[in-house]
Parts: C-alpha cells; structure tokens; sequence
C-alpha cells in the first residue's frame, strides 16, 4: 500500500468551521468585540532562541469583517546564526542580533499599531543547557531591547520556555492548520520535532489506556475554543542530533575534553577533525583500525536511545507529521524534496542510512555526520519512540507559506490570552 499523504486544510478553513460564539467569546472578551473596526489587521511577534539560531516570526492576522473570524494572514520571517547560547559570554553581542531581527518588525508593523503588536522571546534548549547565571544576563539584555522598543512588552515576555509548551505550541500550530480545533476529529495529529539539543513528541491521546499508563509530567492540558484538550507532550533534553552526537562519541559530560579523540564506526575511517559546539571544542575521527558502516554504527547508537524514552503503545499505529533536522536530513539525502517535503515510512530512512553507512566515500561530499545523524534518527524513532517500520512521517515545512513551528501555536495562545485583536 502506497502511504497517502495527509491532506491539509488552509488556516481561513479550519476557522470558519469554528463555533463562531465560541470563538468570540474566547478570543474577543465582550467589550472589546470589534464593531465597526475599519483597519482590520492586527499583529504578533515571537522570536525563537533556538540553539543553532535565533529566528523572528511576524504573524499577521485579518479580520475582514465584525461577524468573521480572524484569519492568518501571513508571516515575515528572518533568522540569524549561531544562537543566543553562542554569546554566553557576551550577552549585549547577543541581544545585538536580537535587535537588528527586531528592526525588520519596525518595518513589517504600521507605526499606529506597535502598542498594540506583543513581542515575545522564548528560549528552548540551547539556553537550558547553559549555566543559570548566564542564561539569565542574556535574557536580561534581550529583555532591555524588547523595553526600548516601540512593541507591546508583556510580562514574562522574554525566557526559557518550558519544554512541554515548545511541544504544545508546535502541536496547537499543527491542529489550527490541519483543522483538528473544530471538535470531532481529534485523532491524526502527532509532531516530531529534533532540534540540535532536543527532541519533542506530541499528540493527543485517543485512548484511556494511554492516559492511564503515562506518567503525569508527560500530560498537559490547554484551553482552547472552551474546550480542555489533554496532550500527550515531552521534550526530550540533550537528544536534539547534535547533542546525539556527542553522546555517540562519548564525549557528553567529558570533563577535560581538550585534546582528546573520540572515535566512531559511524565516521568515515580516514576522518580527523574538530567540532565546535556549545562553547567547546571537540577532536573526533573514524575508526581507524576497527570497524565501520551500519551494522556497528547502530549497535553504537543503540546505547544512547535503547530503553531512555517512554514509549506510549498508542503511537504505533498513527502517523506524525515531522520538522527540523528530521525534513533537513530527509531533504540532505533526496529522500524528499525542500520546498514540497513529502510523506515517508520509519523504513525509508532506515535503508537510506545503510545505504550511505555502507558507502561512506560515496557520499564524502556530505557531513562526515551523515551517516551517524541517519542512524540516529531510525535508532530514536524504532528503539527510542518505539515506532513500527511502517509508521508514516509527513515532514512539513510550511503550509500556505508559512513555517510550521511551535511559534505559530505560541503566538495564536499568546494573543488570545492578552485578548488582542482589532
Ligand atoms: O526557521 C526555523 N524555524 C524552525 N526550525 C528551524 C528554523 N531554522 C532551522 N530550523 C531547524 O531547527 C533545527 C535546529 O534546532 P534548534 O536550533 O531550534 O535547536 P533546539 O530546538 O534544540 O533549541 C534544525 O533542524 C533546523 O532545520
Ligand atoms: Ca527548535
């Protein structure tokens, strides 16, 4: 059976089938519903610190009339390198790149409605990996450029976030997009997020037995369109792919890494070389002498997934729709192509990964990761989540041109509760 992609309804679709009292009530409080309003567009500003780069996402949003509903109208994004945690040392560098992402908002938002358009920074892995005292003086620069700007400063607008509300954001994005809000059919919406430091799973549960049988931090409940939608969510830290890496090499949690190597069968045999990450510096290379390819690059691999992540039965038999590194290294080995992503079974990157293992100097063009970051990713979703070699990923990254992250959900959970709109 040929896997059937999983269609996608528009944002404007998936709310006009919405509980129009519902949702005014929600999104609208009473005495702010927007009558006679003339200029009808209002706006939001999310920022994603993520580790390997910090990103600006400006949603705009249209109601065309008083009894509508508000539609996603677009999104101006940018996006700069390295990531905030790059600059721990150096915080106003930091905040720096977060001005100059800010300054294109200046440009996107009409001047009158800047009061009105909330600015938001959230941080994920790379800061939580960092030291407190550190982390928290980036922040507060970044905090300080957001208060000289011209934006709607809210409280709490600028931290860590949870890891469970990255997940829940990036579900939320998936349901408005995919229709799932509009109360019957709750069932086909899961997302696989790995990001360099970590790794998201989140759906909602169908089952009782689901929720029975999974620990109580794995489950959150949110409010949306008056109903409570229970999630299963989790992040998973230090299993984004480049903290993987390290993990495989052996070299996570090293005290003196400097001037050490670190081996694996997963490098090409000849390789010698250094890695920058998080602030150090690494010497990795191939197994000389031993073995390399597949079979032992797996077996290197299993230790760093086997038995280290909950896996919920339910997930098995549905399909998930997957970003970041998953689409980055889908797209690296052709397996889908960039700009139409494409569905996939757990299989496929599994042959694609013995295929590039088993010929290394075929592909020495490519990362010399390769083939390590395609055997952890078949090793994290068949012995770490637990899925069937036949579990179908959509792998998305955008829909009517707009990305699919968790700022979207973020910022459509962010607006409702400051009850903006025109
Ligand atoms: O603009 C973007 N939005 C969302 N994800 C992005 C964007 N640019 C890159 N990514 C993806 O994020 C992944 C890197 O993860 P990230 O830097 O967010 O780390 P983290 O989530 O572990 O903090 C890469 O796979 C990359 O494709
Ligand atoms: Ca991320």
């Amino acid at each position: 059976k040929t896997p059937k992609p999983l269609a996608f309804s528009s944002f404007s679709f998936v709310l006009s089938h919405l509980n129009r009292e519902m949702w005014f009530q929600d999104f609208f409080p009473p005495n702010m519903c927007p009558i006679n309003a003339k200029d009808n567009t209002f706006y939001g500003i999310m920022f994603d610190a993520g580790s390997t780069g910090t990103r600006i996402h400006i949603y705009t949003f249209v109601q065309k009339s008083p009894e509508n509903l508000p539609e996603l109208e677009g999104e101006i994004f940018e996006s700069v390198k390295p990531g905030l945690s790059a600059y721990a040392d150096q915080p106003e560098k930091g905040a720096e790149t977060v001005k100059r992402l800010l300054d294109m908002a200046i440009d996107a938002v009409p001047p009158h409605l800047w009061k009105k358009t909330p600015v938001v920074l959230k941080a994920t892995a790379g800061l939580r990996l960092l030291s407190e005292e550190k982390a928290q003086s980036l922040l507060l620069e970044v905090r300080e450029v957001f208060e000289e700007s011209p934006f709607l400063v809210p409280e709490d607008s600028v931290s860590i976030m949870d890891g469970s509300y990255e997940a829940l954001g990036a579900a939320l994005s998936m349901m408005l997009f995919a229709g799932q809000l509009s109360g019957q059919n709750q069932h086909t919406v899961g997302t696989l997020d790995l990001g360099g430091a970590s790794t998201q799973i989140t759906f909602l549960p169908q089952f009782e037995e689901t929720l029975k049988e999974t620990p109580g931090d794995f489950l959150t409940s949110f409010e949306m369109f008056n109903s409570t939608y229970k999630l299963y969510t989790h992040s998973y830290l230090g299993f984004g792919l480049k903290a993987a890496r390290l993990a495989i090499l052996g070299a996570l949690n090293v005290e003196a890494v400097d001037g050490q190597m670190f081996r694996s069968s997963c490098l090409p045999k000849q390789l010698e070389a250094e890695w920058h990450f998080g602030g150090m510096k690494y010497r990795y290379g191939g197994n000389k002498e031993g073995e390399t390819g597949f079979k032992p690059c797996y077996l290197e691999v299993l230790k760093v997934v086997e038995g280290k992540l909950h896996q919920p039965d339910e997930i098995r038999g549905r399909s998930f729709y997957a970003f970041s590194y998953y689409y980055d290294r889908a797209v690296d080995t052709n397996l889908i192509d960039y700009e139409q992503g494409g569905v996939l079974e757990v299989r496929d990157f599994e042959r694609k990964a013995e295929e590039v293992c088993d010929n290394m100097e075929k592909y020495n063009s490519a990362s010399p990761f390769l083939c390590m970051d395609l055997v952890y990713i078949t090793a994290l979703l068949k012995e770490g989540f637990g899925f069937r070699d036949n579990t179908l990923l959509q792998l998305t990254k955008k829909v009517n041109n707009v990305e699919t992250s968790w700022t979207l959900g973020a910022t459509f959970h962010l607006l409702q509760s400051l009850g903006i709109t025109y």
